[in-house]
Formats: structure tokens, C-alpha cells, sequence
């Protein structure tokens, strides 16, 4: 599988403090991944400089292009969504999707008013008078309508009720996504996601502290349920994170034989949320 984005020894200062630090990234093409972190963690700032947008230092290709150097090359091949609030307001939006026609050859026309069909968006509409959900659906189609190689979503459902926003991963899925494409989505909502990922990155002050695929929350960890004496048992091993449940304690172990685990008390995969927030407190103790 080839690397659609290496990263060697990133970094982004802003007046002297670190948004992203010392990063060391590869992503294979195929693959759909989540970038997953606090406010703050350097998301944003780490999808701008794989764009491009942003000045950074260390090694940087994404496509095998340096988006510091050959942006325009490589927007030719990338899909990103930007801030909604760039969307001409005075436009009907049909004028935009005949806009987005003229200056992107890469656009199905079609196929971004098939995305419309799904929502409350009409053609007719102004986009001044649209509400902020129904204009984060038009970015979202015009988008998805791109033949890009690489997609790049920063909070791309930001804003959207949870019906649309379980209809828009299934469409990214489904109607978006094959094996030629590689899609990098940065999302706070991590249980929402999860399903349509097949790796995950866990971001916090700038740097990386987990990135691994998909499967690893089922091949490395075990989330045990412990209670009553159990909790005091396991509180003394060497655990990953833990939170209380009702009458014990759930502790997540990484890389432990599930059968060592089994004695204290029922075991699990633990949902990727939970692992994130044990990984946040600082993992393994
Ligand atoms: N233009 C800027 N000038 C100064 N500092 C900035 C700028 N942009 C980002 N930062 C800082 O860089 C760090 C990372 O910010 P970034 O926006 O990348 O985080 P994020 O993970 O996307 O956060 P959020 O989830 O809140 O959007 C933060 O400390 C932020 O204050």
C-alpha cells in the first residue's frame, strides 16, 4: 500500500508555543482515518498544513507533493472542507453548483444534487437563507462531489442534527468512499465515527499519543469490569485507565491475555471514547 501522507518530524509554532510537535505520520491510500483529540490538541492546524495553508516545519508529502511548495498540484487531487462561512450568501444554489462546475473539473454535478435530494436543501434556494445545518449539507455535497484521491474533513459535522449527521458518514461510506480514495477526518464526536474508521489517531497538545488501526481496540485492549473486592484486586495491576461504573470500577489493559483478565470480572472491547479518555488522563499507570 503506498503512503498517501508522510510526515517526518512535523512541527507548528505559534509564538513560540507548539500546536503540533515533532509529528511522525504515514497514512496508506484506502484508508479512513480519524484524528481525534481535545480542544485545542492541534487538529486544525495539523489538516492546514497537509493542505498547505499553513507554514510548517519538517517533512511534509502528502501525495508525494510538499503542499508547502506544490499546493497547486496537489489541490488537484484533494477534497477539504473549509469554513462554511466562505459560501457566497447572495447565491441561489443552483448558481453555486454551476459555479463549483465552472472551476472544478473534478465536480459531478449530478452527484452533489443527488446528495441535496437527501436533505431540505433546494436548488431554489438562497444561501443567505439558509439555516447553518442546511448550509454545512451544501458544503458537504458539493464536496463529496469532488473526484479527489485524499478528502480532508475538519468537524465536517459540526453543527448538523444527529439524523443528518448518521446519514452523512453512511453516505461517506457508502456513496463516497472505495479503495482508491483515502479520507482524514478530525471529529470531537468519536462514537459517532468510529464505524466508518480504519485507523485512529489520538492528538493532544500537539502530539501524537496513539495511532493505530481500527482493529488494535480489539487485538491490544481489554476493558475489565470489576466489582465490589475485584476493583481493590485490579487497582493494583498495571492498567491503562479506568472510571467508575456502578458498584466497581471498568479498567482498560493494554496488550494483557484477555484469560489473565477473566477471574476479576467480565471482559470487553472497550469503545474507542472510553480508550480516549483513558489516554487523555495520561494511559498507562
Ligand atoms: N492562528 C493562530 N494563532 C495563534 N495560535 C493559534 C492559531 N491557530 C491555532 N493556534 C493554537 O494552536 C493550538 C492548536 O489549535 P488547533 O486549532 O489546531 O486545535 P484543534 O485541535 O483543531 O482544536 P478545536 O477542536 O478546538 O478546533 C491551540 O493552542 C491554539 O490556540
Amino acid at each position: 500500500m503506498t503512503n498517501i501522507i508522510e510526515v517526518s518530524n512535523l512541527t507548528k509554532q505559534y509564538q513560540g508555543n507548539y500546536a503540533i510537535k515533532s509529528l511522525d505520520w504515514r497514512v496508506g491510500g484506502g484508508s479512513i482515518v480519524g484524528l481525534i483529540g481535545p480542544n485545542g490538541a492541534g487538529k486544525t492546524t495539523l489538516l492546514r498544513a497537509l493542505l498547505g495553508l499553513t507554514h510548517s516545519e519538517g517533512t511534509l508529502q502528502v501525495m508525494g507533493k510538499d503542499p508547502r511548495t506544490e499546493r497547486h498540484q496537489l489541490m488537484q487531487d484533494v477534497a477539504f472542507i473549509a469554513d462554511t462561512a466562505v459560501l457566497p450568501r447572495w447565491l441561489r444554489v443552483d448558481q453555486l453548483i454551476s459555479y463549483v462546475e465552472g472551476v472544478q473539473p473534478k465536480f459531478d454535478r449530478a452527484k452533489a444534487e443527488r446528495f441535496l435530494d437527501q436533505t431540505s436543501v433546494g436548488p431554489k434556494a438562497r444561501i443567505g437563507t439558509l439555516s447553518k445545518g442546511m448550509m454545512v449539507q451544501l458544503h458537504l455535497a458539493l464536496t463529496l462531489a469532488v473526484d479527489a484521491r485524499l478528502l480532508i474533513l475538519d468537524e465536517p459535522t459540526l453543527g448538523l442534527d444527529i439524523l443528518y449527521r448518521k446519514q452523512f458518514f453512511d453516505q461517506l461510506l457508502n456513496d463516497y468512499f472505495d479503495a482508491e480514495r483515502t479520507i482524514v477526518i478530525s471529529t470531537h464526536q468519536v462514537e459517532e465515527v468510529q464505524h466508518i474508521l480504519t485507523h485512529f489517531v489520538f492528538l493532544k497538545n500537539g502530539e501524537m499519543l496513539m495511532n493505530a488501526p481500527m482493529t488494535a481496540l480489539e487485538d491490544r485492549f481489554v476493558e475489565v469490569h470489576a466489582l465490589g473486592e475485584n476493583a481493590a484486586l485490579v487497582n493494583r495491576l498495571r492498567y491503562f485507565g479506568s472510571r467508575h461504573i456502578l458498584g466497581g470500577q471498568a479498567f482498560i489493559f493494554d496488550s494483557v491475555p484477555r484469560h489473565e483478565l477473566e477471574q476479576y470480572g467480565a471482559c470487553h472491547t472497550p469503545a474507542i471514547s472510553d480508550l480516549f479518555v483513558a489516554a487523555m488522563a495520561g494511559g498507562v499507570r
